[in-house]
C-alpha cells in the first residue's frame, strides 16, 4: 500500500474525478446529500426559465439568469468532485489489490495425501501445505512448522516476518508468499470473505455508510436548510405586497448563498479523507464509525508485552531457589517447556541448549517427556507444563499461580522464593516459577525491554486528556517497574482476559469511550467490547476479527497515531462546519442590501460593501459560494493541522480561527470578485 501514497494526485484519478464529478449529477444519486439537492432543484428551475422564457415572462434578464445558472451547475460540480477526488485513491489501491488476487494452486492435504486444487475451492477448515516460493492459497491460521512470509502484498513491506504455530504470530494471509521452509496451514476463511476481499471493499468504500457523527451533523445542515427555504419562499409574497418585484433566480440565489452548502459540498469528502488517511497510515478501519470512535477516546488500554516493552520475553537466566542445585531446576524448567510453543517456552529451551548448560549433568530425559500429556499455557491459568508419563507433574508459570498450585499439591514453599521473584520483577523482567510435584525448584527470568519512546508518546496522550491503563497477565512488582518506566498512568496486574472486558466496561460505564489493541485469541472479547479495538495483523484470526480495526504493520503503539487521525478528522468537520456557517451570514450582508435595491434604489445606504451593481453583487455572492468548494478540498482532504490539547482549548482556537475567518473571508473575497465581475456588466 506504500507506494500507492504517492499516487494521491495521479493523473487518472483526476481524469476519472471529473468524470465523476458529471456521473454524480444524477438526481438519485444527488438526494443522498440534501442541501446539494436544494441546489440542484433550484439549477433545474432556472434552466427551465432559460429553456422557455415565455412561459416565465422572465426574457429581461437571460444573461443574468444564464450565468446564475452556470454558476449553480459548477456549485454542484466542485461538490461532487471532491467527493469523488477523496474516493480516488481507494478506488486505485482496490484495482491494485485485486491484480494481487489472483487464483492459485493448494495443496491440499486429504487424510495423508495431498490433492492439488484451485484455491477458490478451499474451505473453512481445510488443511494445506505450503512450500518455500508459493503463495499461501488463504487465510488461515500456521498449525504446524515455521517459515518466513513475504507479506508486501498487502502491507507494502519487504522484509519477511516470521509466522509460526502456536502463540500470537500464526495468522497468515492469503496471496502472501512463503519464501522460506515449509508451513501446515488450516484455512479460516470461505472464499469471498478473505482478508484482502475485506480490504478491497474497504479502500473502495463500497460499504461505506454515514457515521453516527456525520448523521447528526447532516440533520443540523438539513434544518438550516429547511429554515432558509421556508425564508426564502415566504419573502417573495411578502415583497410582493410592497410591490417589490424579487425574480425567481435572484431568490434562487438567496437561497444558495444561505444554505450550508461548503460544508454539505465537503462533508462526505471529510469523512472518505479521514478513512483513507487511516488506510495510508496502513491501518485497515472496518467502519468510518471506528476512525471516528478513536478521535473521541477518553482511556486507553494498553498491554504490556509487545505493546509497552518489546515483547520477545527471552529466557536469560535460571535462578534456584530453597538450596536446590541449578542442574536440577534446569532439567525441569526445560521438562516443562518440551512442548511449550510459546517464544517463553522455546527460549527456556534454547538458554538450556547454550554453552553453559551443555554438559552431562544436563541432559534432557526426552523418553520422559515422550510419554507424558503436555499441558499448554493459558491465560487463565499462567502455567504451562507436562503430567509425566511416570504419573509426576512438571509446571512452570506466573509466580503466585505456581505457589497456589504447589499449596493446592500440599507442598511447601520456600523461603527465598519471594525474595527471588522480587528481584527479577522490580528489575522489570518476568519471572516463572518451575515446580515438580510438591516441590519448587526456582525462577526463569524472563527478560523484556520498554520500547523507547514510549514516555513521550504516553505524555502526549495525557496532553490530549486521554487516560492510559496498562493492562498486563504479569505480577503486581513487574508491572510497577514497566508502568513506572514508560509512564503509564494506571496499570492492572495478574489481570486475566475477563478482567480486561472488566476494566473497559467500567469506564464505558463512567460515559467514557475506550480503545484498546491486542493480538492475542485471549484479548478477542476485550477487543470486541472496546469501542476501538486495534488488532495486529501478525495477530490470531480471533483477535483480528473481534477487533474494528486491523494494524498490518503490526505495531501496537500505533493506537496513538490513530487517535490523533481520529481527533483530526472531527476538528476537520467542526472547522469546516464553523467557516461554512459563518460564510453564510456573511454573503446575507451581501445578497440582501442587492436585493432591496434592486427594487428600491434609494436603499443604496445599505450597500455596506460598496459593491459595484446590484446584479454584480449578486452574482459575486454566488461565485464566491462555488469557488469555496475547491479553494477548500485540499483542507477537507489533508485535514486540520493537528496539535496535542484538551478538547476546550482546541475548540476555543477553532471557533477563532474558522468562526472569525469565516466572517471576514468572504467579504474580501466577495469585493474582489465584485471587482471583476462589475467590469463586463
Ligand atoms: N509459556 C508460558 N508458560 C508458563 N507461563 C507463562 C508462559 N507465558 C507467560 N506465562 C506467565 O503468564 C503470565 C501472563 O502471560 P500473558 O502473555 O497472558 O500476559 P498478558 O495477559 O498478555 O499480558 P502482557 O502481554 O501485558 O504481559 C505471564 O506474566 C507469565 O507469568
Ligand atoms: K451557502
Ligand atoms: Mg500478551
Amino acid at each position: 500500500m506504500k507506494e500507492q501514497r504517492k499516487r494521491m494526485l495521479d493523473r487518472s484519478i483526476l481524469k476519472h474525478a471529473i468524470r465523476d464529478s458529471f456521473m454524480k449529477l444524477n438526481p438519485m444519486l444527488m438526494m443522498k446529500n440534501p442541501v446539494m439537492f436544494v441546489v440542484e432543484i433550484g439549477t433545474l428551475v432556472v434552466l427551465l426559465m432559460l429553456l422557455f422564457p415565455g412561459y416565465f415572462g422572465a426574457d429581461k434578464e437571460m444573461s443574468f439568469n444564464l450565468a446564475v445558472f452556470v454558476i449553480l451547475l459548477f456549485t454542484l460540480l466542485f461538490a461532487n468532485f471532491a467527493e469523488a477526488l477523496a474516493e480516488g485513491r481507494g478506488k486505485a489501491q482496490a484495482a491494485s489489490l485485486k491484480k494481487s488476487k489472483q487464483d492459485t494452486q493448494a495443496n491440499k492435504l486429504v487424510g495423508n495425501d495431498i490433492q492439488v486444487v484451485s484455491s477458490t475451492e478451499l474451505r473453512k477448515g481445510d488443511i494445506v501445505l505450503v512450500s518455500q516460493g508459493e503463495m499461501i492459497p488463504g487465510d488461515g491460521e500456521v498449525i504446524e512448522g515455521l517459515a518466513s512470509v513475504d507479506e508486501s502484498a498487502i502491507t507494502g513491506e519487504s522484509a519477511p516476518v516470521i509466522k509460526e504455530s502456536g502463540g500470537d504470530f500464526c495468522s497468515v494471509t492469503g496471496g502472501t508468499r512463503v519464501v522460506s521452509d515449509r508451513i501446515k496451514v488450516r484455512i479460516t476463511a470461505e472464499p469471498g470473505e478473505t482478508f484482502i476481499d475485506k480490504m478491497i471493499s474497504l479502500v473502495e468504500g463500497a460499504q461505506r455508510q454515514k457515521t453516527p457523527n456525520e448523521i447528526a451533523l447532516n440533520t443540523l445542515l438539513i434544518s438550516l436548510t429547511i429554515i432558509f427555504l421556508i425564508v426564502v419562499v415566504t419573502l417573495a409574497p411578502i415583497a410582493r405586497h410592497f410591490n417589490i418585484d424579487l425574480p425567481v433566480p435572484v431568490l434562487i440565489s438567496l437561497l444558495v448563498c444561505l444554505i450550508p452548502t461548503t460544508i454539505g459540498g465537503l462533508l462526505s469528502a471529510i469523512g472518505i479523507a479521514g478513512m483513507d488517511r487511516v488506510t495510508q497510515f496502513n491501518v485497515l478501519a472496518m467502519s468510518g464509525k471506528a476512525v471516528e470512535a478513536s478521535g473521541d477516546i477518553n482511556t486507553m488500554i494498553l498491554d504490556k508485552t509487545g505493546t509497552i516493552t518489546f515483547g520477545n520475553r527471552m529466557a536469560s537466566e535460571f535462578v534456584p531457589v530453597g538450596g536446590v542445585e541449578k542442574a536440577e531446576l534446569v532439567k525441569w524448567a526445560a521438562m516443562s517447556s518440551m512442548k511449550d510453543e510459546t517464544p517463553e517456552g522455546r527460549s527456556v529451551l534454547e538458554l538450556m541448549r547454550k554453552q553453559e548448560y551443555t554438559s552431562q549433568e544436563y541432559t534432557l530425559d526426552e523418553s520422559l517427556a515422550a510419554g507424558g500429556a503436555f499441558i499448554e499455557f493459558k491465560a487463565e491459568t499462567r502455567m504451562s507444563g507436562l503430567d509425566l508419563a511416570d504419573g509426576r507433574k512438571v509446571r512452570k508459570g506466573a509466580v503466585d499461580s505456581v505457589r497456589q498450585w504447589i499449596i493446592s499439591q500440599n507442598g511447601r514453599v520456600p523461603a527465598d522464593l519471594e525474595e527471588k521473584a522480587n528481584q527479577v520483577a522490580s528489575e522489570g523482567g518476568t519471572p516463572l516459577a518451575v515446580a515438580l510435584d510438591d516441590r519448587i525448584y526456582g525462577i526463569i527470568y524472563l527478560k523484556d525491554t520498554v520500547k523507547p519512546g514510549m514516555k513521550e508518546r504516553f505524555d502526549q496522550l495525557r496532553e490530549m486528556g486521554i487516560r492510559t491503563i496498562m493492562c498486563t497477565g504479569d505480577n503486581p512488582l513487574t508491572a510497577a517497574t514497566i508502568a513506572r518506566e514508560a509512564g503509564v498512568d494506571d496499570f492492572v496486574a495478574e489481570s486475566k482476559p475477563e478482567d480486561k472486558i472488566a476494566v473497559i466496561r467500567r469506564e464505558q460505564e463512567q460515559g467514557k469511550l475506550v480503545a484498546m489493541t491486542g493480538d492475542g485469541t485471549n484479548d478477542a472479547p476485550a477487543l470486541a467490547q472496546a469501542d476501538v479495538g486495534l488488532a495486529m495483523n501478525s495477530g490470531t484470526v480471533a483477535a483480528k476479527e473481534a477487533a474494528n480495526m486491523v494494524d498490518l504493520d503490526s505495531d501496537p503503539s500505533k493506537i496513538i497515531e490513530v487517535v490523533a487521525i481520529g481527533k483530526q478528522l472531527l476538528m476537520t468537520r467542526g472547522a469546516l462546519t464553523t467557516f461554512s456557517i459563518a460564510n453564510d451570514v456573511a454573503k446575507y450582508f451581501a445578497i440582501i442590501p442587492a436585493m432591496f435595491m434592486l427594487a428600491i434604489p434609494q436603499m443604496g445606504a445599505l450597500n455596506v460593501m460598496g459593491l459595484g451593481s446590484p446584479l454584480s453583487a449578486i452574482l459575486s455572492a454566488l461565485i464566491f459560494n462555488a469557488v469555496i468548494i475547491p479553494l477548500l478540498i485540499p483542507l477537507a482532504m489533508k485535514g486540520v493541522k493537528y496539535k496535542p490539547m484538551s478538547s476546550d482549548r482546541l475548540l476555543g482556537r477553532n471557533l477563532l480561527i474558522y468562526g472569525l475567518g469565516g466572517m471576514v473571508v468572504p467579504f474580501v473575497g466577495i469585493k474582489a470578485i465584485d471587482l471583476l465581475v462589475h467590469l463586463w456588466i
